[in-house]
Order: C-alpha cells, then sequence, then structure tokens
C-alpha cells in the first residue's frame, strides 16, 4: 500500500539527518518540505520566531496543541532548560505514531510528552493527571477552530497565570478570525502580531503573541 506523507516525511528524517540531533531533524523536515512534499510545519521562517519568543521565556511548562509530525515540537523543546516540560496534544494515531518516532530520533524523549487524544478532553484533566498547575507558555497549531474554544477551556481550568504567553500560528492563513478578535479585544491580554509567510511559500501569514494578563 501506498505510504502517507508523515511516514515519508519520517524516512527523509532518519536518512538526512543525525540522531540525537534535533537541529538537524529541523533541518531535514525543512529541505523535505520545501524540496519534495510541503506539509503543514510551523516551518523555518515562522519557527525562528518561536525560537525567539521561547529563548526570551525559558518556560517550565510548556503546551502544544497539534503535534502532526513533532517538527515544532522537536524545535520547541531543543531549546528548554534541563527539567523543564512540553505536553503535546495530537488526536490522529498515525500523526502521533510518526511524531513519537521524529521526537526519539531528535533525542528528546526525556522532555517531551505527547499525549494521544483531542484537547478538548485533556486540558481539563491536566491538573489532576499531569500535575500541572499553570503553563508558562502555550503554542496554537491545531484545527483552528479549536483556537478560541481551547483558550477559553484553558482559562476556565485556570492553566493560565499572569504572564503566560500563548503563541498562535495560521492566524492570517488558513486564519483564525474568531481567535484574532477575542486576544485582541480582551482586557485579558497583550497580544501582538508577527508578520511572516506561510511556510516554504510566499503566501502571507503570521504568528500571533498574547500575553495572558490575569
Ligand atoms: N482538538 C485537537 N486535539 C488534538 N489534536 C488535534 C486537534 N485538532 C487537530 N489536531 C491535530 O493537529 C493537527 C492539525 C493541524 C491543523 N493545521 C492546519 O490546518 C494548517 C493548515 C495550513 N495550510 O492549509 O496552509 C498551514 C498550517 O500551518 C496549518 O497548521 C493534526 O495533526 C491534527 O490531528
Ligand atoms: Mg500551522
Amino acid at each position: 500500500t501506498k505510504s502517507t506523507r508523515p511516514q515519508r516525511l519520517l524516512k527523509a528524517v532518519q536518512k538526512h539527518s543525525t540522531r540525537g540531533d534535533p537541529q538537524s531533524v529541523i533541518s531535514a523536515i525543512d529541505h523535505f518540505c520545501r524540496h519534495r512534499e510541503w506539509a503543514m510545519n510551523v516551518g523555518d521562517e515562522k519557527g525562528s520566531i518561536l525560537d525567539s519568543v521561547v529563548s526570551e521565556l525559558n518556560p517550565e511548562k510548556v503546551l502544544e496543541l497539534g503535534t502532526y509530525c513533532g517538527y515544532s515540537t522537536v524545535r520547541i523543546a531543543r531549546l528548554l532548560p534541563p527539567g523543564a516540560r512540553l505536553i503535546t496534544l495530537e488526536f490522529n494515531a498515525d500523526y502521533a505514531a510518526i511524531a513519537r518516532q521524529v521526537i526519539a530520533w531528535a533525542g528528546l524523549e526525556d522532555k517531551v510528552q505527547l499525549v494521544e487524544g483531542a484537547s478538548g478532553d485533556w486540558i481539563p484533566r491536566m491538573k489532576e493527571h499531569f500535575g500541572i498547575e499553570t503553563f508558562d507558555f502555550v503554542f496554537l497549531d491545531h484545527w483552528k477552530d479549536r483556537y478560541l474554544p481551547d483558550t477559553k477551556l484553558m482559562e476556565d481550568c485556570g492553566l493560565l497565570r499572569k504572564g503566560t504567553v500563548l503563541l498562535a500560528d495560521n492566524v492570517i492563513c488558513p486564519g483564525v478570525p474568531d481567535y484574532l478578535e477575542y486576544v485582541r479585544n480582551s482586557l485579558s491580554y497583550k497580544s501582538c502580531y508577527f508578520k511572516s509567510h506561510l511556510e516554504y511559500t510566499k503566501a502571507e501569514d503570521g504568528l500571533e503573541k498574547s500575553v495572558f494578563l490575569g
């Protein structure tokens, strides 16, 4: 049977990157997506903005919504200080299986906990199941119609504290109008837009960084 794109992406990682070297894994995926097959990773251009936000924050507790193949998981986890933890939620079992192998190949499994399930089911269980009080940093990159409901759910579950940073991918393309309207008008957030391009293309896209004010 024909392979899937995530399977071909994983093969490219194993063939063109060095085990235990996260930067080489990132470069192998970017090369594959630029020269072989486009895939919906945050990519290198928006990825370097993600890197700068994570490096500046030095978060201990990180949540990622939508793992896909684990590209942004690797980008974030490689920058985390020892003892920091990244929980990433992915409800597609095939994607989760690929992402686990990409994360392991990068040598980052000790920093990452990939949970197979839906954000709506798992956000309410973060405290009792993972002993998480609040998150320092959240990266939103899952189905675009889930950004707003999941943000409100995180608020309601008390998972955001004064200073928690939300970083949302694709606020222009495919776009998340309801989420943008909320974080830009709510008195509970200080929001700013980082203009960039849709991964591996010339189309405009960008990241929205929103600080929760409590
Ligand atoms: N509620 C949920 N809980 C857990 N996992 C969930 C979830 N909703 C979706 N997911 C997972 O998150 C990924 C979806 C990403 C949607 N991105 C996109 O649709 C997307 C599209 C383009 N694009 O079309 O150019 C560009 C991009 O950067 C994009 O992120 C998939 O791996 C999916 O299984
Ligand atoms: Mg995206």
